[in-house]
């Protein structure tokens, strides 16, 4: 089998680069940076001077220490974020100079991983596959292997990908033939696409046509093989060999499947890639820790399998819309410059049929933009190149290992890989950046079940110093920093069009149940050992990419902070006290402007990333829906995992092929509810305000303590909270899924009651 390894870098040096860095200019953006900055610290300061003067009496002055302390915090955060955002990078790739070298291009072993067939439908994941197969890569693509994981063992999940192989013989010959741009064919033949699309150069001959028509029957008869298979019984789908592997299986309790759907025998240079099955062994006793596990296991596979030096891996959901893209990520990775320097080369997550202006605010458009600059961005769990000898545990080249206890963190023993003699001569291969296998897929069968077996990793290293580590639900991030904590930088490859598009949750309870996984899984790796602060101190993180990890795995603290703050006016109504100065007072000019120049900057920053002012609102509404409900859930969830009371776990998001048609427009990005308690902090949040708002305009607030009663800042404070939760106050009366379930309203209900008494009669807090 074909080695690459970098012995012609000479010849390379020489020719032109794979890549170039560019900094973007962003002078406008520091000096808002900047300000936002100054004026915050000008507020912390107004507010230790003034604590007397407007403290009035004794709880006049906690408010005013509250306040303060949740400034603070904000205070903080944007330090970080400052520090993130400062440099702005943007990578330029140039696969042409790749294609002209005349060197063989490198194995590339793909993962795909699934969890559910009801979660996420079989046939989403063979789009996947489908698009990964027909990926260009001239000359080599017998070089390329798609591994499937399979975490649900589903015989229909086997099924519906045997079928996908029998249609790849058609499908990826026609894409490379017609050049086809969407290689994935539920968007392709999508009924909103062009039909029949022309292949590029225009062409619509009628032999195209022709072709095309074939080509889609075939695909609409496969969707319906893989739609029909799903209600009936497993035994009528698998043949009676296939079936055995498959019958009375538990999900959370059997042997492992390996199992070689398509092998490209020949090694035809032009053939197809090669396609397995596998579902890891499962059993009670161990855990399987989720994502990380599968793809632990799809390493060590993959690893006796074909040994690629290359590895990519995407959720089932995230179909790859750019032929090109293995060619582009590797100029990142096969550059001179990279080979001792970028551990791995992260896609940006984007998304298809993103429903009109973001209503959930869960495209991420503006947040990936800063994170890539310090040492690179993170690492995404989808849409990844890794390094198969970085994911072993190597080390840059030429790193500095002054660092003593660096040293003893960085060192791996070979047995710790496990007991597998033929997977560890594997290993030894793959450190020395060497490739390939003895053995053809079939005789490496044996090995691989052997490390597909659940009691596999049991007295190893993986999980900890090898493969993805274990322990967070964000195994995505905690992997990356760990190998950015040995020295290893990593790329960003921003292509246009997209290099892989997936599917976000749409709704609230979907969207919010991810955004609290993230922040749980994220809070739990700055609460772990192997924390960003460590690694900069003991590893080799640098310290501003430290910044960066402490100022995401923070976020859901920031709940905390936020909830008090938006309390604060509701409760200043009340209580007809106040927390911010007068509107007469010269110093409401500092939290005013504040306010008006971070809105005003961020909208910009929308108008830059093509995105609308609607789009804007709507993901400061969602940051704040997400922060009152999802992430507070979040720091529960840690709590009581570091308690010990119960662990974390990884819900799976459900995946849909399409925004769905049967709800009518209006509808489409339209909040939605379910019976979680998630719901409980919103909706109690937004009640408290509009208790407030109803005492304010009754009439019956009590007089004031001193000369200093509740004014406009907070009245207008109170209603930004209320327009934040608008989502919400409909939700309050709306019907089924679009209303909040009434046992939400009591509960929140009763817990407002609760804040009001709290504030009304001070004996019953501890008011004065
Ligand atoms: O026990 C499990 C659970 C999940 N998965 C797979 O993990 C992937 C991601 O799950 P999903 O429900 O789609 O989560 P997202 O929040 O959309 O995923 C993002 O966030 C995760 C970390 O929280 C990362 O692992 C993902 O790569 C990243 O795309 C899917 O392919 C699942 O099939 C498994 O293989 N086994
Ligand atoms: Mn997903």
């Amino acid at each position: 089998m074909g080695d690459f390894n970098s012995s012609s870098m000479e010849d390379d040096d020489m020719a032109a680069p794979l890549f170039e860095r560019q900094l973007r200019k962003n002078y406008v953006q520091r000096a808002v940076d900047i300000t936002i900055l100054l004026l915050m610290i000008s507020l912390l300061s107004y507010r230790l001077v003034s604590i007397r003067s407007h403290g009035g009496d004794g709880w006049e002055v906690k408010t005013w220490q509250v306040a303060m302390g949740c400034e603070a915090w904000f205070t903080f955060v944007w330090v970080l974020v400052v520090s993130t955002k400062w440099n702005l990078l943007r990578y330029l790739t140039f696969p042409q100079r790749l294609l002209q070298r005349k060197r063989e291009l490198p194995a590339l072993d793909m993962f795909v991983t699934t969890a559910d067939p009801e979660l996420e439908p079989p046939i989403i994941m063979v789009n996947t596959v489908l698009s990964l197969m027909a990926v260009d890569y001239p000359g080599t693509a017998h070089k390329l292997a798609v591994y499937v994981s399979d975490d649900a063992c589903s015989p229909l999940t086997f099924f519906a990908l045997s079928e996908a192989a029998k249609f790849a013989q058609l499908w990826v010959p026609f894409c490379r033939k017609h050049n086809i741009q969407v290689r994935a064919p539920f968007r392709y033949f999508s009924p909103t696409a062009e039909r029949p699309p022309s292949a590029s150069g225009g062409s619509k001959s009628p032999e195209f046509q022709q072709e095309w028509k074939h080509i889609k029957n075939e695909y609409e008869s496969l969707n319906w093989k893989i739609e029909d298979a799903r209600k009936k019984p497993v035994s009528s789908i698998l043949s009676a060999g296939e079936f055995a592997a498959f019958a009375n299986m538990d999900r959370g309790n059997h042997p492992p499947i390996v199992k070689i759907i398509w092998e490209n025998k020949e090694t035809e240079p032009d053939g197809l890639p090669h396609l397995i099955y596998i579902s890891r062994e499962k059993r009670p006793k161990h855990h399987h820790h989720y994502k990380a596990g599968a793809m632990n296991a799809l390493i060590r596979v993959s690893g006796v399998m074909t040994n690629a030096p290359f590895m990519l891996n995407v959720d089932c959901d995230m179909y790859t819309h750019n032929p090109q893209i293995v060619l582009h990520a590797l100029c990142l990775l096969l550059d001179p410059r990279s080979q001792n320097d970028t551990g791995y080369v992260q896609c940006p997550q984007q998304f298809y049929d993103g429903l009109k202006d973001d209503p959930f605010g869960n495209q991420l458009v503006v947040l990936q933009e800063g994170i890539v600059s310090i040492q690179g961005p993170f690492y995404g769990g989808t849409g990844c190149f890794h390094r198969r000898r970085v994911i072993y545990g190597a080390l840059p080249k030429n790193v500095d290992s002054k660092k003593k206890n660096a040293r003893s963190m960085d060192e791996i023993s070979l047995s710790e890989f496990g007991s597998s003699e033929q997977f560890l001569k594997l290993v030894t291969r793959a450190l020395k950046d060497e490739s390939g296998t003895e053995k053809d897929l079939p005789s490496s069968l044996e090995a691989a079940l052997h490390v597909a077996s659940s009691g596999y990793e049991y007295g190893t290293s993986w999980g900890k110093k090898i493969g993805l580590t274990y322990g967070s639900t964000t195994e995505d991030i905690f992997t990356g920093m760990k190998i950015q904590s040995k020295g290893w930088r990593s790329a960003y490859c921003s292509l246009d069009p997209p290099a892989f598009l997936g599917c976000a949750p749409t709704g609230g309870p979907a969207s919010l149940n991810q955004m609290k996984r993230w922040s749980t899984g994220l809070l739990e790796i700055l609460v772990s050992k192997s924390n960003p602060i460590r690694a900069t101190l003991l590893g080799r993180l640098q310290f501003r990419q430290c910044l960066t990890y402490i100022w995401v795995l923070i976020w859901n603290i920031r709940s905390i902070p936020e909830l008090i703050y938006a309390l604060l006016p509701a409760y200043c109504i009340i209580t007809n006290s106040h927390f911010l100065p007068k509107v007469h007072e010269r110093a409401i000019m500092i939290p005013a402007s504040v306010f008006a120049i971070y809105n005003i900057y961020t909208l910009l920053e929308h108008f830059r990333c093509s995105l609308s002012a609607r789009a804007w609102w709507n993901y400061q509404q969602m940051a704040r829906i997400n922060s009152a409900c999802a992430w507070l859930f979040g720091v529960l969830t840690v709590l009581l995992k570091v308690l010990g009371i119960s662990d974390t776990v990884f819900e799976i998001t459900k995946k849909e092929q399409s925004t769905s048609n049967d709800q009518p427009d209006a509808d489409l990005g339209r909040f939605t509810f379910d019976e979680s308690p998630i719901f409980v902090p919103g909706t109690t949040l937004l009640l408290v305000q509009l208790a407030a708002l109803a005492m304010l305009m009754l009439g019956i607030q009590p007089a004031p303590g001193g000369a200093n009663g509740s004014g406009l800042a907070e009245v207008a404070c109170s209603l930004l909270v209320v327009l934040y939760f608008w989502p919400f106050l409909r939700g309050l009366l709306g019907k089924g899924k679009y209303g909040i379930p009434l046992k939400t309203i009591y509960k929140s209900a009763a817990l407002s009651t609760v804040f009001v008494l709290f504030c009304r009669f001070p004996s019953v807090g501890l008011h004065r």
